[in-house]
């Protein structure tokens, strides 16, 4: 199971901009990327719920910036996005070695699914489940449950791939075995200081040897 923003691919520049966008038509003033970055990873609803407190914006404006929000992500969606080195070098090494894998990402999964195919990497997944496929998100291990149910797999021998604590608390409740990447956006934390079996600079550094 691969998590997607910040593990897959580098996603800030369309949170940025599409953020911006809809700021704008808010009438609110714009927030920075290092809050962005930061506050990444919990799912669309939290981004816009913790951005619109950042920008000065009501709670109450959050049906209609959720709406804007997502009419926005729909046409940016990837724009502004980069594929990580060493991603598809490494997903082709895991398909190779036989492994079934999944994208298991808090991004509703319609922009999910559009953003692997604008960017080619939608050939490597049996499964893509959103976070708005089951009733709760990670890090509860629910999603990470039921990704291991569809990949028939046991949660001991499916291994979670991810950026941040958020993957990291969901893969202890689920029992799966934990790799980091140390690249991504682990809000504002090193995420070396998060217990993982390997933490890795490159998807690639998982060998099919290290996952035998
Ligand atoms: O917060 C999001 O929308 C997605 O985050 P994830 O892909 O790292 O789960
Ligand atoms: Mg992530």
């Amino acid at each position: 199971m691969l998590d997607l923003d910040g593990t897959l691919v580098d996603t800030l520049g369309d949170f940025a901009a599409v953020l911006a966008l809809t700021l704008r038509d808010l009438g609110l003033r714009t927030v920075g990327r290092d809050f962005i970055e930061h506050t990444i990873g919990r799912g669309g609803e939290h981004l816009v719920r913790m951005t619109l407190a950042e920008a000065g914006g009501a709670p109450e404006l959050f049906d209609r910036a959720w709406a804007l929000y997502q009419r926005h992500y729909a046409a940016v969606n990837g724009e502004h996005a980069i594929v990580y080195p060493g991603v598809v070098e490494g997903l082709a090494l895991l398909r190779a070695a036989g492994l079934p894998l999944a994208v298991l990402t808090n991004k509703p999964a319609a922009p999910a699914r559009e953003l692997l195919r604008r960017k080619g990497l939608d050939g490597y997944f049996a499964h893509v489940f959103g976070g708005d496929d089951f009733p709760r998100k990670k890090p509860d291990p629910l999603p990470l449950l039921k990704t291991c149910e569809a990949l028939g797999t046991p949660p001991s021998a499916t291994w979670m791939v991810g950026d941040s604590r958020n993957d990291a608390e969901a893969a202890r409740a689920a029992g799966c075995p934990l790799v980091l990447v140390t690249y991504g956006y682990n809000h504002g934390e090193d995420v070396r200081a998060v217990p993982a079996l390997r933490h890795v600079n490159r998807l690639d550094e998982i060998s099919a040897d290290a996952l035998s």
